[in-house]
């Protein structure tokens, strides 16, 4: 490492952390540690306890042992959106906001508007198909632009325009420092990620991918 260069706290750290559903051990004792700037893959088999992993470390499903810190805001978009089916879009984005103390709206039709639902906006969460409930899902987790952003396969039933645009939010989320965690199944788009974590007998094997190499041999030159 160059002389000087100082070291960004990380965003979120989760140590030994063990999660059983009755004698059923998920989690056995998981380290993760996300720098500012990074975008992780939880990858891992069907049952592996991802959702579980990424439950716990969103602090809505608590742990038996271990411990979760993270520095900054925290969003977290699950895999079942939860919306209130009697509500609009429009009306959704107004209490989040209201929940999370924002002066306005304009961030969050700003994100309907990139993820190509403006049209719904008067329409109930209810009526709205299965890939716009899940637009809203995600818009509500980036409501508040977040530090620390944990995904649990955001982009189901999404259509292929879409799921780039993500990607490019994405992208941009990370260069602007936001360290993102994403559940994901596609094995095509693992280049995407600074770090490929693999969720194996409950615990986390990580490894770096070339994205990451790249952008440290730059570091490394300045
Ligand atoms: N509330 C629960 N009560 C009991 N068992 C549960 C509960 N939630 C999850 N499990 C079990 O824990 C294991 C891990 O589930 P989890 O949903 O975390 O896995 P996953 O890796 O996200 O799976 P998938 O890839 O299918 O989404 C599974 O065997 C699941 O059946």
């Amino acid at each position: 490492m160059p002389s000087g260069t100082v070291l960004a706290p990380p965003a979120l750290e989760a140590r030994d952390l063990h999660k059983s559903y009755g004698a059923h051990r998920v989690l056995r004792g998981v380290d993760l540690t996300v720098a500012p700037g990074r975008l992780v893959a939880v990858v891992g088999e069907n049952g592996a306890g991802k959702s579980t992993l990424l439950k716990a470390l969103a602090g809505v499903l608590a742990a038996d042992r271990g411990e979760v810190v993270h520095h900054g805001t925290l969003g977290y978009c699950p895999q079942e959106p939860v919306l209130n089916d009697s509500l609009t879009v429009e009306q959704h984005l107004r209490y989040f906001a209201a929940a999370r103390r924002l002066p306005g709206l304009e961030h969050g039709h700003e994100l309907v508007g990139r993820l190509g639902y403006e049209k719904y906006l008067g329409t109930a969460a209810g009526e709205l198909s299965g890939g716009t409930r899940q637009k809203l899902n995600l818009t509500l987790a980036l409501l508040h632009d977040p530090d620390v952003l944990l995904l649990d396969e955001p982009y189901q039933g999404f259509d292929w325009e879409t799921y780039l645009r993500f990607w490019e939010l994405t992208e941009e989320l990370r260069s602007h420092g936001r360290a993102v965690v994403v559940i994901t199944h596609l094995v095509f788009e693992r280049e995407r990620f600074d770090l490929l974590a693999d969720l194996v007998d409950g615990r986390l094997v990580t490894r770096a991918t070339g994205a990451t190499e790249a952008e440290e041999a730059r570091h490394a030159d300045v």
